[in-house]
């Protein structure tokens, strides 16, 4: 085979509970990822190197020195193989870089796919899924996509049913942010506070609401621990959640660590209305529409 295509889509977490400041720097987890339509792709052509090339809207931030995450993980499933391979991939980015939205993550996982298949490795998904882990906390899930529960750092997952499709709309923001920047303002700020850290736990009503497909209940009951700290670093961010609470959203969260803003709408021509309205009020320069759940990392 001389080349492989794979698509991989993007993050938001629906519930985001944060724990603790580990020894080793992360923090302990309950995070329930959910993949929605907003794709990365990564073709990869047989070649004698490794190397990367990124195309599409947000490419002029995207690194494409040996720090690109896509070329981290060829990098790491040859070693995982035990050989010298090469492979020049080609990504074609629609998830916004720095975004928290996992587009990183979303091209590690494309990488580690669509190279297990170019290289005829045959690898099972346990084994990426476990070079997936050591290369970031979001790229297991974006190799599993759909719903799902991680705890740990992020990167133990466990699949969860949902009763329904989701519609979303994502307001982009100029400029990214640092997620290891924001959760150091999420440690300042709870150290501030004095208040002791809950272990984290998982809604049981987000389960619920996931479960039957309700989306009302699904947007009353959306949390992420994170977004204090993503406003605290962006305060423009509260009027751009407000602006979609008022034009009808069930529930407006700060996607992981920010700082696109995450709408949930009740159907897919809300999403459409709400996408509009955001932009042509000026809360947003830029609003997507898109659903979920969909699959993680997938061979086209
Ligand atoms: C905010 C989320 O996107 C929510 O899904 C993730 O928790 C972040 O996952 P990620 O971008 O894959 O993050 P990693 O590359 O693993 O870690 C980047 C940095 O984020 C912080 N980090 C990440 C995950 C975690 N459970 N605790 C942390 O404190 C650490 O400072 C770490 O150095
Ligand atoms: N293939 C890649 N795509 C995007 N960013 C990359 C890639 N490889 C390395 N990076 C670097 O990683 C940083 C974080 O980018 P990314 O888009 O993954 O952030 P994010 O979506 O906020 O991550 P997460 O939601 O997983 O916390 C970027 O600023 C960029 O410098």
């Amino acid at each position: 085979m001389s080349s492989v295509t794979v698509r991989v889509p993007a993050k938001v977490n629906v519930q985001l509970s944060v724990g603790p400041l580990r020894e080793d720097g992360y923090h302990d987890l309950v995070n329930v990822f959910h993949a929605v339509s907003i794709f990365d792709e990564v073709v990869a052509k047989e070649s004698e190197s490794i190397t990367v090339v990124v195309n599409g809207k947000w490419s002029d931030q995207v690194p494409t020195d040996d720090s690109n995450l896509a070329i981290r993980a060829a990098r790491a499933l040859a070693k995982h193989a035990g050989r010298t391979y090469g492979a020049d991939l080609i990504i074609q980015k629609d998830i916004p870089v720095a975004g928290g939205m996992a587009g990183g993550s979303a091209d590690a996982a494309g990488a580690l796919v669509a190279c297990n298949e170019l290289w005829g490795l045959g690898l099972p998904f346990e084994d990426l899924m476990e070079i997936a882990g050591d290369l970031g906390s979001d790229v297991p899930f974006s190799l599993l996509g759909g719903t799902a529960v991680g705890t740990g750092r992020g990167e133990q997952l466990s699949e969860l049913p949902t009763g329904g499709t989701f519609h979303w709309v994502f307001a982009l923001a100029d400029g990214g942010l640092s997620t290891a920047s924001v959760y150091a303002e999420c440690d300042r700020l709870r150290a501030a506070s004095g208040a002791e850290v809950p272990w984290p736990q998982l809604d049981d009503s987000l389960m619920e609401a996931l479960g039957t497909g309700d989306a009302y209940s699904l947007g009353a009951h959306l949390s992420n621990d994170l977004q204090p700290a993503a406003l605290s670093l962006r305060p423009e961010l509260g009027p751009t959640l407000e602006a979609g609470r008022q034009h009808g959203a069930l529930g407006a969260i700060v996607s992981g660590s920010g700082p696109t803003c995450a709408f949930l709408a009740i159907d897919a021509l809300h999403a459409r209305d709400l996408a509009h309205s955001l932009t042509s009020t000026g809360a947003a320069h830029t609003a997507v529409a898109a659903h979920g759940p969909v699959q993680g990392a997938t061979l086209a």
